[in-house]
């Protein structure tokens, strides 16, 4: 069995809003250069790089769960990370805007860059670096206020804002979002009180309220139910003419769906790295084949 890339269409109960053509408000305007050491070489027509993994290597105590992986992620595309249980992806994944620096055994070498960002390095500022890299997780999580504030949250922190750009900014994310039409009239009740599909929308509103460069994924749509996992697919296919964005799936039709590219992980390695149709119809490695044809994983 194969996949082929297909793009869905949308769900007809949750359509959602296209992204309006309009550019972030100026104070959201992302600021990464690009990182010339990793772009030397690259075609004209190739895409920049946003993400570059050298000789990274990542552990928990003695434990090695990334093994020297060499990976460029492509600006502004979706880069689908799969592979078996266990295999490291949402390691790789957490390591970029360092989630695992909460993790007292977690240590990594290595290089890491984001454009020119080192970002490994200790003088790294962690709150920018979160700002520019945001991500959403499994199971939407909502922090326990009104879907405004969960929006506002963000921005409140990271700059400074007046009441009517505040809401100019919140209704921007929401619609950005795919989930305006269904919350503009219930923004200061509970973002809790919304469904799951609802909630991972208002929390995607939420990272990217603060104008982040890079969307990072990690299985978004496993708690959702199949009208919702569309919405959001389609979210994403729309989210990538902005974001640069990671997405770790087990699902392989989704991966299909709305990949570019997409990375192998075993064992800790990146097996195979290519396009999403090169990976999934015409694999170089058989682990690859076997993976995405349901051979084993
Ligand atoms: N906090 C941790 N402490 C110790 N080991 C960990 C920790 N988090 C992950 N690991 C181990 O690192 C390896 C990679 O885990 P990771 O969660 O990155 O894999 P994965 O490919 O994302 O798996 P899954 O698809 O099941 O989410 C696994 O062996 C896992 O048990």
């Amino acid at each position: 069995m194969t996949f082929t890339k297909t793009k869905q269409a949308p769900a007809e109960t949750l359509k959602p809003e296209r992204i309006p053509a309009a550019d972030p408000p100026a104070a959201l305007q992302p600021t990464g250069a690009r990182n010339p050491l990793s772009e030397p070489s690259r075609p004209e027509s190739s895409p920049p790089i946003a993400i570059s993994f050298d000789s990274f290597n990542a552990f928990y105590g003695d434990y090695q769960a990334i093994d020297q992986i060499n990976l460029q992620i492509p600006s502004k595309q979706v880069t689908g990370f799969i592979g078996p249980s266990g295999c490291g992806k949402t390691t790789l994944l957490r390591w970029i805007n360092r989630m695992n620096d909460i993790v007292p055994t977690a240590r990594s070498t290595g290089q890491l860059h984001l454009h020119d960002l080192d970002v490994l390095a200790s003088s790294t500022d962690v709150v920018e670096l979160r700002r520019r890299v945001g991500i959403v997780f499994q199971k939407p999580n909502p922090f326990p206020k009104s879907i405004y504030d969960n929006v506002a949250y963000g921005a409140r922190l990271h700059l400074k804002l007046t009441r009517t750009e505040l809401d100019a900014l919140v209704e921007w994310s929401l619609r950005k979002a795919a989930v305006w039409s269904e919350v503009k009239d219930r923004l200061h009740k509970p973002a809790l009180g919304l469904s799951g599909g609802q909630q991972q929308r208002v929390c995607i509103a939420r990272t990217i309220a603060t104008g982040p460069e890079v969307l990072l994924m990690d299985e978004p749509c496993s708690a959702l139910d199949p009208i919702s996992t569309s919405a959001i697919e389609d979210l994403i296919f729309e989210l990538r003419q902005q974001f640069t964005i990671v997405i770790v799936t087990h699902n392989m039709q989704q991966a299909s769906r709305v990949s570019d590219m997409t990375a192998f992980f075993y064992q800790g390695k990146v097996v195979e790295f290519g396009t999403t149709d090169q990976v999934f119809t015409c694999p170089t490695e058989k682990q690859t084949e076997d993976y995405v044809t349901g051979k084993f994983g």
